[in-house]
């Protein structure tokens, strides 16, 4: 069988007790599973919850905090634990794991989202086994990753995972929640997630879960526009992870393979780069860079918004104000007030530089008119 990258995510109904809190049997299991895996040759990341249900309890809640503060403590108890048995447990199989805990933050600037894909594929290349979470305890509301499905997502694109895994408490995507619609059906394959299952998906999850199979969905969806084939569903027994990768899993399959990636500074400029400003084009040039792969050059500039400088990220209006792209631009605000709608000479004559005006160099540019993320 094809060697694979593949990102195994382990959501918290499936690896905890009935009382909410961690149960290492489960944790064992998994632990088999994913060992089994690396043991056929496979690059395996493991993102993990379960941080918030190892910790509450010593914690002194009783049951799962719902307060962020309380979450946010839990998890800075738990996240140690559950490590601690993942190492435990991985060392019996003769693994090596390593912890990434990441936040949005963690990813906004360019040379940390470049910064944590050269230490995840550093660690692959050494044969360690990567276990990654959010970073609960210092995570800003607001700027978090939302839940862990997500976060999967996200790393799929970064490792550019040609597979990832979503081991859940429910054996794929159903027609409608099955916990309270028992006629709900089962989607065995979805060539891909159209925005309207999204919407119609339930949030509602388990008591220890976080989105639900909506946010699942969700995840599925920017994964799959990232190049990723992607499994929903559950299993049991140390063959559960091989038995999905051969196509044999308990659940919805997403995607054909194989599928072709996005390149990560255009996943960086999609996904986690922040906006400092806009630039609004005519129709020529909306038309240059949206559809026909072209640079932006100033000739084709109308306005700018904001103040930037050179380097950051922008967002580009057409003339009607729809934002058609996002892009690094080459050039500050004040330079670029100074230069829109002029030929590349006349702007050179202004900016006194030799450089090429290209404002936004199309490998710096990310179309929204292209794939759905
Ligand atoms: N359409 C659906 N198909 C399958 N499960 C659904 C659906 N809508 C809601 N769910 C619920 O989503 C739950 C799994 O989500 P969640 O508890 O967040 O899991 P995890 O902890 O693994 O992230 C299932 O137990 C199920 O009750
Ligand atoms: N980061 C949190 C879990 C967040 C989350 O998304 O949970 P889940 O929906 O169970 O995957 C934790 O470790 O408890």
């Amino acid at each position: 069988m094809k060697k694979k990258r593949i990102v195994v995510k382990i959501g918290s109904s499936s690896l905890t007790n009935t009382h909410g809190g961690l149960c290492i049997e489960k944790l064992q299991e998994h632990g088999q599973a994913l060992a089994r895996l690396k043991a056929q040759g496979h690059e395996v990341i493991l993102v993990s919850s379960g941080a918030v249900a190892a910790g509450f309890t010593d914690l002194g809640y009783s049951t799962r905090p719902v307060s962020i503060v309380g979450k946010q403590a839990a998890a800075a108890i738990g996240q140690g634990q559950l490590l601690h048995a993942y190492s435990e447990e991985f060392r019996k199989h003769g693994i090596v794991t390593a912890q990434l805990l990441l936040t949005r933050q963690n990813l906004l600037a360019k040379d940390l989202y470049q910064n944590a894909g050269a230490t995840l594929a550093e660690l692959l290349k050494r044969n360690i086994l990567p276990i990654i979470n959010e970073n609960d305890s210092v995570s800003v509301e607001g700027l978090t990753f939302g839940d862990n499905d997500m976060l999967s997502a996200l790393v799929s694109g970064l490792v550019q995972a040609q597979m990832l895994i979503i081991l859940t408490d429910i054996n794929g995507i159903y027609s409608d929640n099955p916990r309270s619609n028992p006629d709900a059906e089962r989607y065995d394959f979805l060539s891909e997630i159209p925005d309207q299952l999204i919407e119609e998906t339930s949030s509602e999850g388990s008591i220890v879960g976080t989105g639900g199979m909506k946010s699942k969905v969700e995840a599925a969806q920017t994964a799959l526009a990232l190049g990723t084939h992607i499994f929903i569903g559950s299993g049991s027994g140390p063959d559960k992870l091989l038995d999905i990768v051969e196509g044999n899993g308990d659940g919805t399959y997403i995607g054909d393979e194989p599928q072709a990636t996005v390149k990560n500074s255009k996943q960086w400029l999609a996904l986690h780069s922040v906006a400092h400003g806009k630039i609004e084009v005519d129709h020529g040039a909306a038309l240059a860079i949206s559809q026909q792969g072209r640079s932006l050059l100033p000739v084709g500039i109308t306005e700018i918004f904001g103040r930037f400088t050179a380097e950051e990220v922008v967002e580009v209006v057409d003339p009607a104000g729809e934002v058609i792209g996002r892009g690094q631009v080459n050039f500050s605000s004040e330079e670029l007030q100074e230069i829109k709608g002029l030929c590349s000479k006349a702007a050179r004559v202004i900016t006194k530089t030799g450089k090429r005006q290209v404002v936004i160099h199309r490998s710096q540019w990310f179309s929204h008119a292209g794939k759905g993320i």
